[in-house]
């Protein structure tokens, strides 16, 4: 693996690939890795000749309160755990690597970006659209892979690359999950060994909605509101954002007559974590560990 810190470099060895004819798939993160990183990799893995992960810790996605400064970071481990899973090319820019200048220019997916998550992080979705559209151009992959426990995340990017008819394929990749069911995410570790325990009613709220589902309930406020209910049975737990969806275009239903996507973001203390699963599929995926 070639660990390559500016723009220059990774065009140098990307186009290389591409003259040989090779296949390029990318994996953006802002790393302290884990399984759900190391999934979207195999992944990229299986589908191309080339796996690129990138590394970046992003300041326009992040609020003026938010945990910039604090978010976790370990590049040696990172690298060790990229290198035993096979990846080709690790680019880890400083952030005067990636923007040496303050950006004028902004990518933005207006009304898919301002309303869920996008509602208590104003600006965040703009800032991760603005990143991923410069790693496309700056590594123009066949193939990009995101997790879907950051869905609104890959809704937009879905939508933003076929809006702008960006050349790359965008790969959703379903959410891996700690034993206890807790989706895998960097933040994790931020929680207390309390928190810890208690996030677990975030899983538990996925399949407390899959059984309101069976039980009939159709009406989307008295669902949501069981939801936020449910989690709120957990004292260290506060529902910031409880919201049925429509599974592909995240627009708010009349009623829930198929399938609906409940989309959960969930604080404990300072730590917010993200989870959503499609409620009432045919078949129905046990949450267990997924790796
Ligand atoms: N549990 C998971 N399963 C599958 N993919 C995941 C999982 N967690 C994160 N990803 C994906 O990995 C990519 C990089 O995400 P990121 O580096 O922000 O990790 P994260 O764990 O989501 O971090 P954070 O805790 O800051 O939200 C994103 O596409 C994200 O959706
Ligand atoms: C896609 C991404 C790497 C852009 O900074 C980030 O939002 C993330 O890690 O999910
Ligand atoms: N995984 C999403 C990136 C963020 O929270 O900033």
């Amino acid at each position: 693996m070639e660990t390559v810190k500016t723009i220059a470099r990774l065009r140098e060895l990307v186009s290389a690939h591409r003259k040989a004819g090779r296949s390029i798939g990318l994996v953006p993160t802002m790393g302290y890795l884990h399984d759900g990183h190391m999934s979207l990799v195999a992944h990229s893995r299986a589908e191309n000749d080339v796996t690129v992960v990138s590394i970046f810790v992003n300041p326009l996605q992040f609020g003026a309160n938010e945990d910039l400064a604090r978010y976790p970071r370990d590049l040696p481990r990172d690298s060790a755990l990229l290198v035993s899973g096979g990846v080709d090319i690790l680019f880890a820019p400083e952030v005067e690597d990636m923007y040496p200048e303050p950006m004028q220019t902004v990518v933005d997916v207006p009304r898919l970006g301002s309303e869920l998550e996008g509602s208590v992080r104003p600006g965040h979705f703009a800032g991760v659209a603005t990143v991923v559209t410069k790693l496309f151009n700056i590594v123009q992959p066949d193939a990009a892979y995101f997790g879907e426990k950051d869905y609104q995340q890959v809704t937009i990017i879905q939508r933003m690359v076929k809006d702008l008819a960006m050349p790359v394929r965008v790969v959703p990749v379903e959410t891996v999950r700690e034993k206890d069911g807790l989706a895998c995410s960097s933040r994790n570790v931020y929680l207390t060994p309390e928190e810890r325990k208690a996030a677990v009613i975030v899983p538990h709220a996925l399949e407390e909605a899959e059984r309101l589902f069976r039980s009939g309930m159709t009406d989307i406020k008295a669902f949501e509101a069981a939801i936020r209910d449910f989690i709120r049975r957990e004292p260290l737990a506060d529902p910031e954002v409880v919201a049925l969806r429509h599974p592909e275009t995240l627009e708010a239903l009349d009623r829930v007559d198929g399938p609906v996507l409940l989309l959960l973001f969930v604080r404990f203390g300072r730590t917010k974590l993200l989870d959503n699963r499609v409620i009432g599929r045919k078949a129905i995926a046990p949450i267990t560990k997924a790796a």
